[in-house]
């Protein structure tokens, strides 16, 4: 695929190319565009990193360049960058005049890239990847980078909020092609009742939208999903503010409307707050849908960003349903064990035993390096153990064996197979966990459909080794506290003497393995862990009362 980058982003990425070519290192790394921005101070993200507090040379110096300026290479091009003018010819990536013998990009430096992508193009398919958006793909995707600009003086939150507001005001008022978009009323009739059919739909949109956030908002409660829908909201404005409001509204005939007073017994009926939201939902999928088609009779283009919100607004009902789902068959559980490695199936028969007598709720089976067989006849193992005890019980990484050992879900790591291609092969109802790093996967996470997350490593771990900038710390654990509604469990390291520390980080759901794998008694462990987690449950319960 093509990369369309606005020319000033095409210069930071290549800039990024040469400080990695600079610095002799193989690869091309975030840290190496986020220099190349912070020693920008004149495109849009330069300037804005420098009012949100950016000591430069500091930044600079700690991702291992020396002064500001005194790095770049190459011509010294200006990135002056206006917003991106629609219609302005991007960029190409592939385009001749790309530095060449450049160290290739690295799987986080192509993420990142990914990830600036899908934040462009939320709001039109063919808007191009702009300064801004390379800055907020690095903040929300590199948690250590993040942390970086936080030591360097920038207020990250501050700086996160300035661009998503850029963004949507980047996107400016809907500007029709040719002709503004106006309904003549006076002589035709088609006109009229275009107008007539435009408003009831518009309208039916914003209802439907406004009902389906105050589910969000208030049932729910999800932040990440509340903000989506607010995005959703804003554009669904935007894309209204190309009909002509004063034109729609004279053509309102809400007495002499024949449908108003016909309602069906499903109209009537709802039984729980559930219903209302997924009658909902559909009732915006249609009411987007007739704009769409409707639009298409005078605009394409305006009939297009209908187009592009309706298949949003089916995502956004995936997660939706899918946080649901996920908050209730996982809702009441605290403690999961990871499992694995251990000589003989007594051994395992024993440990999962124990623990789930001290109450763990989800069992994981985490083999490495065992024979297919000897895997699945645990798994079995595994499986009646937690069906007796009514838990939950997770196989990692292997669909197939899931599937085979009638386990209730897999867990999958960021390089395992992905969410979408395991429910191919499990359908809708086995749970998926995956593993998250950083708040770009935990996003990308959501927007998956998963039914769970694992967040961590949050301390080093002795069960899985990992280099000491994998370990994520509490910042991301306080990450997810405040993104997400979604089941997640903190997970590395985690045991009786640093609970305290997670739990104030706002964890209520954590992962072990040694902390039981190890113990003398797995059951006291696990039960002396379960009641703390209980314990923070219900004192934040309270509190919330
Ligand atoms: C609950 C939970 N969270 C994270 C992991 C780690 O998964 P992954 O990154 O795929 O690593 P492996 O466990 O496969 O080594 C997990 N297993 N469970
Ligand atoms: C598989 C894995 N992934 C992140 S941490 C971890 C191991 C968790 O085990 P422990 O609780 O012993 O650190
Ligand atoms: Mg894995």
């Amino acid at each position: 695929m093509r990369d369309a980058l606005t020319p000033a982003a095409q210069r930071l990425v290549d800039q990024a190319h040469r400080r990695a070519q600079a610095r002799s290192s193989p690869l091309t790394e975030p840290g190496d565009l986020l220099a190349a921005l912070a020693d920008q101070p004149e495109s849009k993200a330069g300037e804005l990193l420098a009012d949100h507090g950016l000591r430069a040379e500091e930044l600079l110096s700690a991702l291992g360049f020396s002064v500001a300026n005194s790095d770049r290479v190459g011509p010294d091009e200006s990135v002056a960058e206006p917003n991106v003018v629609p219609g302005e010819p991007p960029r190409d990536a592939e385009a001749p005049g790309k530095p060449t013998n450049e160290p290739p990009d690295s799987l986080d430096f192509r993420a990142v890239l990914n990830e600036a992508r899908s934040i462009a193009r939320r709001w039109d398919r063919n808007h191009p990847v702009s300064s801004e958006h390379l800055l907020l793909a690095l903040v929300e995707y590199s948690l250590p980078l993040r942390t970086l600009l936080v030591r360097a003086g920038v207020q990250v939150e501050a700086l996160v909020e300035a661009i998503r507001t850029l963004i949507h005001e980047d996107i400016g008022p809907i500007e029709v092609e040719d002709e503004p978009f106006r309904l003549d009323l006076g002589d035709a009739a088609d006109d009229h009742e275009l107008a007539r059919i435009l408003d009831a739909s518009g309208n039916r949109a914003r209802e439907a939208l406004r009902v389906i956030e105050d589910y969000v908002r208030f049932a729910l409660d999800d932040p990440m999903l509340t903000r989506r829908l607010k995005d959703v909201r804003h554009r669904l404005s935007q894309a209204l503010a190309g009909l002509d409001d004063q034109t729609l509204l004279a053509a309102r005939d809400t007495p002499g409307d024949v449908g108003t007073h016909i309602m069906t017994p499903e109209e009537r009926l709802r039984e729980h707050p559930r219903a209302v939201l997924t009658a909902n939902f559909k009732r915006l999928g249609e009411a987007l849908r007739t704009l769409e088609e409707y639009c298409k009779i005078r605009n394409v283009w305006l009939s297009g960003r209908f187009e592009v919100l309706r298949y949003d607004v089916y995502t956004l009902e995936k997660m939706v349903a899918t946080a649901i789902r996920s908050q209730r068959g996982l809702g009441k559980a605290r403690l999961y064990l990871l499992v694995g490695g251990l000589p003989t199936l007594g051994d395992l028969t024993w440990v999962v035993g124990e623990a789930l007598e001290g109450g763990v709720d989800v069992v994981q089976l985490r083999e490495k390096g065992v024979e297919d067989r000897v895997w699945l006849e645990r798994a079995r193992e595994v499986r009646l153990l937690t069906a007796r005890a009514g838990a939950t019980f997770v196989v990692n990484d292997r669909c197939d064996l899931a599937r085979l050992a009638g386990a209730d879900g897999v867990h999958l790591g960021q390089t395992d197979l992905t969410v979408r291609d395991a429910r191919r092969l499990l359908g809708g109802a086995p749970l998926i966990g995956v593993s998250t790093h950083d708040p770009s996967q935990i996003r990308r996470a959501v927007l998956d459909a998963a039914n769970y997350l694992g967040v961590g490593p949050v301390f080093p771990s002795g069960t899985k080794s990992f280099d000491s900038s994998e370990i994520v710390g509490l910042g991301l654990v306080r990450h997810a506290a405040e993104t997400t509604t979604l089941p997640w469990f903190a997970l590395g390291g985690i045991d009786e003497s640093n609970l305290d520390d997670v739990l104030e980080a706002g964890a209520r759901r954590v992962a072990v393995s040694g902390a039981l794998l190890r113990a003398g008694s797995p059951r006291k462990v696990a039960r002396s862990l379960k009641d703390r987690l209980e314990q923070a449950v219900a004192i934040s319960s309270d509190e919330e009362d």
